[in-house]
C-alpha cells in the first residue's frame, strides 16, 4: 500500500493540528517527529505527517529538512504533498513559508502552489488575501506581540511577496466560491501572468473543499488544516482513499502522573493558565531568572512539581504577558532568550517524566517541539480531539516513553482547555 497524502509540518503542534483533521476526514494517519530512523511500516496508513521544528530557523536549514521529507515522502507513494504552516502564516520576511514553498515547488517540476492558511473552525478565514483571526485583522490579533514572529501585516499576498522571488497572485474568494472549474481558470490565468504561488481565499469550510479537490491536481500545496480537510475530502470523493472511522480504536487508559507545561505567550494560553490555577498548583517560572540560572530554575521547578504529582495534576508555565515579552526582547541576547527557554522546559519535561509523568500536555509550538525532541518520541498515533486542532496523542510504542501528549498551539483551545484534556487522557 503506497500513501496517499504526504504532509511535511513546519512545528509540531501544526503537525498534530493537521493529523487530527486528517483523521477526523477518515484518514489513517500517523504523525512522526521528523524523518523516521528506520523503516517504518506503512501498511494501512493513508496520510503521514512529517512534523519539522523548521518555522523559527534559518531559512537554508528550513529548505533542506522540507525537501528530505518530501522526498522521503514521494519514496512512499505520495502523489501529493502539503506544506502544513500555520494558520497564522507564523513567520518573517526571511521566511520559511516562501522559501520552502519555492523548494517543494521547483523540486517538483510544480507549476502553481495554492497558498491558503485559512481554518474556519478556529476563526482563521482569508478574505481578498487578508487573513483574519475571528473578527481581527492579523495585524490587530494576538499574533501582533508572538515572542518570536510578530504578525504586522495582514495581507499575505504582500506578505509572501517579501519571502519569494517568484510572483504571488490572489485568488478571490468570487472565484472560489464560484467552483472547481472557476478555481482552476483562476490559477492559470495567474500563472500566464508570471505567478509561481496564489493566495486561495476562503471562509467556510465548503471553499476548501473546492480548493482541495483542485490542490491535489499539483503536486504540492501550502496551507494549515483548512486546507488538510479539503485534500483529504477530495481523496475520499475520488475514491483513492476509503474512508476510515475516526472512532473505530479504543484504547486502555495510560495511568501515571499528569502534568502541563506551557511556553506559550498567548492570549489564549495566558487565559487558560489563569482557569487551570483555580484547579490545581501552578508554578510560574520568571524568565529573567530562568535565562540568568537555567540549572537551578530547573532544579527548584522540579523539586517543587515531585511532591504534588502524587496528588494530581499541575502546571508549570513560563508564558508571560506581552509587556513583558517586550521587554525581554529589549535585551542583547533577544535572539536566543526563546530558545533557552524552550530548552529549560524541555529539561523540567524530562524530570516529569523520570518521576512517573506519563500524561503531558505542552502549550506552545516551539515549546512542544523542544520537548518531545528531549523525550525522544519519534511519533504518535491520534487519539480523540480535544479542541478543534488538538487531538491527544499516544507516543508510538517501543520508541520513547509510553506516554499521552496533547501539543497544544498556543492560540487553540477554550479556557478550560487542560480540564477538558486531561478528560480524555485517563
Ligand atoms: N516569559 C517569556 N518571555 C519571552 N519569551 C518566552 C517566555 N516564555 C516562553 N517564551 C518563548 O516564547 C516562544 C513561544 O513560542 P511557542 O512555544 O511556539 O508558542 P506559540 O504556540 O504561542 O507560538 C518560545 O520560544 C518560548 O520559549
Ligand atoms: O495552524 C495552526 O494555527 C497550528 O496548527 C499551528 O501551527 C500552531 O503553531 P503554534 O501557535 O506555534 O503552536
Amino acid at each position: 500500500m503506497t500513501l496517499a497524502l504526504g504532509c511535511i509540518a513546519d512545528d509540531y503542534t501544526g503537525a498534530s493540528d493537521l493529523a487530527n483533521t486528517l483523521a477526523r476526514q477518515g484518514l489513517r494517519t500517523v504523525q512522526t517527529i521528523g524523518l523516521p530512523a528506520t523503516a517504518f511500516d506503512l501498511s494501512g496508513v493513508d496520510a503521514v505527517v512529517v512534523a519539522l521544528k523548521s518555522r523559527s530557523i534559518p531559512a537554508a536549514d528550513a529548505v533542506a529538512s522540507s525537501q528530505a521529507a518530501a522526498i522521503w515522502l514521494r519514496a512512499q507513494g505520495a502523489g501529493h504533498v502539503l506544506f502544513k504552516i500555520c494558520s497564522t502564516f507564523d513567520s518573517t520576511d526571511a521566511g520559511n513559508i516562501g522559501p520552502v514553498t519555492d523548494a517543494l515547488r521547483a523540486s517538483s517540476a510544480c507549476p502553481m502552489v495554492v497558498v491558503t492558511p485559512a481554518f474556519p473552525a478556529t476563526g482563521r478565514t482569508v478574505f481578498q488575501g487578508n487573513l483574519f483571526v475571528w473578527s481581527v485583522p492579523l495585524d490587530e490579533s494576538p499574533l501582533k506581540d508572538h515572542p518570536l514572529n510578530p504578525m504586522h501585516d495582514a495581507n499575505l499576498v504582500r506578505v509572501l511577496s517579501r519571502q519569494t522571488a517568484t510572483g504571488v497572485g490572489l485568488v478571490p474568494l468570487q472565484v472560489v466560491e464560484a467552483g472547481v472549474d472557476a478555481l482552476r481558470a483562476r490559477l492559470a490565468q495567474v500563472q500566464a501572468e508570471g505567478c509561481g504561488m496564489a493566495i486561495v481565499d476562503a471562509v467556510f469550510d465548503r471553499h476548501l473543499l473546492t480548493i482541495g479537490a483542485v490542490a491535489l491536481g499539483y503536486a504540492v500545496s501550502t496551507g494549515a488544516s483548512g486546507l488538510g480537510l479539503g485534500l483529504a475530502a477530495a481523496l475520499i470523493e475520488s475514491g483513492r482513499v476509503t474512508k476510515a472511522d475516526p472512532a473505530a480504536e479504543t484504547e486502555a487508559p495510560m495511568g501515571g502522573h499528569a502534568a502541563i507545561l506551557a511556553g506559550s505567550c498567548s492570549a489564549a494560553t495566558l487565559a487558560q493558565i489563569d482557569v487551570f490555577a483555580g484547579q490545581g498548583p501552578v508554578l510560574r517560572l520568571d524568565a529573567e531568572r530562568l535565562l540568568a540560572d537555567s540549572e537551578g530554575q530547573v532544579a527548584e521547578a522540579l523539586a517543587w512539581a515531585r511532591p504534588r504529582l502524587g496528588a494530581g495534576p499541575l502546571l508549570i508555565a513560563s508564558s508571560a504577558a506581552p509587556d513583558q515579552v517586550a521587554a525581554l526582547r529589549g535585551r542583547p541576547d533577544a535572539g536566543s532568550t526563546g530558545h533557552k527557554i524552550e530548552q529549560a522546559l524541555a529539561a523540567i519535561a524530562e524530570g516529569l517524566v523520570q518521576a512517573g509523568t506519563r500524561r503531558l500536555i505542552v502549550a506552545g509550538g516551539e515549546t512542544s517541539g523542544a520537548v518531545v525532541d528531549r523525550l525522544g518520541i519519534s511519533g504518535f498515533r491520534i487519539g480523540p480531539e480535544i479542541a478543534a486542532g488538538v487531538p491527544v496523542l499516544r507516543a508510538l510504542s517501543g520508541q520513547g516513553p509510553d506516554m499521552l501528549m496533547a501539543l497544544k498551539s498556543g492560540n487553540f483551545g477554550g479556557t478550560d482547555f487542560f480540564r477538558d484534556a486531561l478528560k480524555l487522557m485517563p
